[in-house]
């Protein structure tokens, strides 16, 4: 699924209504009639008070169209004006006066303080203070009304996007920014869902299409694409009947230390179990017998030193390389990482952990760095990278910069999980808080090694990587519960993982009642 942007959001709005030839208000209804169906689907009919907090503009005029249906369903619908304006828009007053000819209650104009409403726990409010064309941060009493309603224990429903957030740009005041239990969003989720500093504002969302002219939706870049099942399913590579264990290639994982052999057993496993047709492990020698033991399927090779590597010597052309995890900052093994880095400069590869922090401190190394070779951060691994950043946006916009400099592959790991490769990014859907737990990287570095092996190119096997690692863990939390989620289960469910990427959705006993 895209991404777009506000600025892309009107434009596909106005085209849609040139090209449909229908009225920007047929186009608010359908929208408003998508919120409606939720909340009805919902309340079934049940008296709870709802209050409809209505801004001046379009999202306003969402609110408005909201409350009118349910009034006109025999619901017991409060509708506030937050007048922070006289400047109201069109399909604003269109939709003010609509209400007006369905209930006596008139909205209630607000002009400040004085005017906050009680609200009971077991009411809900509505959202329709500010959509997407928020042009400042909420001040004053409106920000006084933001924060009352944050109070509020009441359920909260935001339209579009929860009122104070920018949709693609950052936070300025944390204060004024509605924290909503649920948001409907129009066509597309917004990026500041998925990014730290903003997602916990719209922490749970539907995004609902209300039919935006389709070309354009398809031939427009988007800011960044989401990956969910759907893309996943195109990513995968099937494989061919005459196949053999040549077609799916020689990973190679260099990994490990003293005491951070797990590290490589992790690894290596992880990338035997997305495909990888063999997998040698290069580690120091006291890696070897654990090797040997926990993954025999894997061929291994040690360093002349015992307890850390120092340099790499194979006799093998492996078809894609993981290196970094566990292996430590040793002078000796920062040797061993540029003559890899030299020698090897055709060999599609990962690099995690310790090989990032090496590059941190040696940042001449990077000019060494093949193109679309894959690095894989966490966020302080990143900062080491790329320096501090100011907020989210910076963040990707500096990390993007790296990319094109470096001409590399940066999977930023977090909730979401972002891929950043030149100007595009990709958004992964799948993973969970069960994740943040020891070796979830090197499974992750594996992973990709694995995918890489098997041909798959370093764009397609990072994106296609991160979503079956996160579907794993998904799949491994749900079996076991976050807390007691280790790297080994989601390893062992990577095959769940492929599995799920087929089958079939069950039919739902219960189907929505689409009827009034
Ligand atoms: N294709 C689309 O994008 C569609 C958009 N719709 C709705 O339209 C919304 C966008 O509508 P608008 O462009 O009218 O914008 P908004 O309704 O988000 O509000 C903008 C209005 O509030 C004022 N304003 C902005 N920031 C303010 C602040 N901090 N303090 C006081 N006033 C402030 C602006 O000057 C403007 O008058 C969307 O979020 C969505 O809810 C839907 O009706 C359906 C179609
Ligand atoms: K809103």
């Amino acid at each position: 699924m895209k991404i777009f942007s506000a600025e892309q959001l009107y434009e596909a709005d106005k085209v849609t209504v040139e090209k449909q030839q229908i009225t920007s208000e047929a186009l608010m209804e359908r929208a408003g009639i998508q919120i409606f169906n939720w909340l009805h689907q919902r309340l079934n009919g049940a008296p709870v008070p709802i209050r409809i907090f209505c801004g001046i503009g379009n999202n306003g005029g969402d609110g408005l169209v909201v409350g009118r249906m349910l009034i006109e369903h025999g619901y017991n619908v409060i509708v506030y004006v937050v007048n922070c304006s006289d400047k109201r828009s069109k399909n604003f007053l269109l939709n003010y006066d609509r209400i007006k000819n369905v209930t006596k209650k008139w909205p209630i104009l607000m002009k400040g303080e004085d005017d906050f409403p009680e609200i009971n726990a077991e009411d809900i409010i509505v959202d329709a203070i500010f959509g997407i064309g928020l042009n400042r941060c909420p001040g004053g009493w409106v920000k006084k009304l933001i924060q009352y309603l944050n109070e509020s224990s009441a359920f909260k429903l935001a339209i579009d996007i929860p009122s104070g957030l920018y949709p693609n740009a950052p936070l300025e005041d944390t204060e004024a920014v509605l924290k909503a239990n649920h948001t409907l969003t129009f066509q597309t989720p917004k990026l500041a869902f998925f990014l730290p500093e903003t997602a916990p504002y719209a922490s749970n969302f539907d995004a609902f299409e209300i039919g935006l002219d389709i070309e354009f939706l398809q031939t427009t870049e988007p800011l960044a694409q989401l990956i969910g099942k759907l893309e996943a399913q195109r990513f995968y590579r099937p494989r061919e009947k005459f196949d053999h264990k040549g077609t799916y290639g020689h990973a190679l994982i260099v990994a490990g230390s003293y005491g951070k052999i797990g590290a490589a057993v992790l690894s290596t496993t992880a990338a035997f179990r997305i495909g990888a047709g063999m997998v040698t492990a290069f580690v120091p020698k006291c890696g070897y017998s654990i090797l040997q033991t926990t993954v025999p399927e894997a061929m291994v090779v040690t360093d002349s030193e015992n307890d850390y590597l120092t340099q790499l010597s194979i006799e093998f052309e492996p078809s894609a390389m993981g290196i970094g995890m566990g292996i430590g900052k040793k002078e000796a093994t920062v040797k061993a990482l540029d003559g890899i880095l030299k020698s090897k400069k055709d060999i599609p590869m990962v690099l995690d952990a310790d090989a990032l922090n090496i590059l941190s401190e040696k940042k001449s190394m990077l000019k060494l760095l093949p193109k679309n070779t894959i690095l894989t951060p966490h966020p302080g691994e990143l900062k080491r990278l790329i320096g501090d950043w100011k907020n989210d946006y910076d963040k990707l916009e500096k990390t993007r910069q790296f990319s094109e400099k470096y001409e590399v592959i940066v999977i930023i790991k977090g909730a979401y999980t972002v891929t950043v490769y030149g100007e595009k990014l990709y958004i992964n859907t799948t993973g969970n808080p069960g994740m943040g737990t020891a070796g979830s990287g090197d499974a992750l570095c594996g992973v990709i090694t694995g995918l890489l092996s098997q041909g798959y190119d370093p764009l397609l096997a990072s994106v296609f990587g991160v979503y079956m690692h996160g579907r794993a863990g998904d799949i491994a939390a749900g079996q076991l519960g976050y807390e007691a989620v280790m790297t080994g289960d989601v390893i062992d469910n990577l095959s769940e993982a492929y599995l799920d990427l087929f089958a079939r959705q069950e039919p739902s006993t219960t189907e929505p009642d689409e009827k009034k």
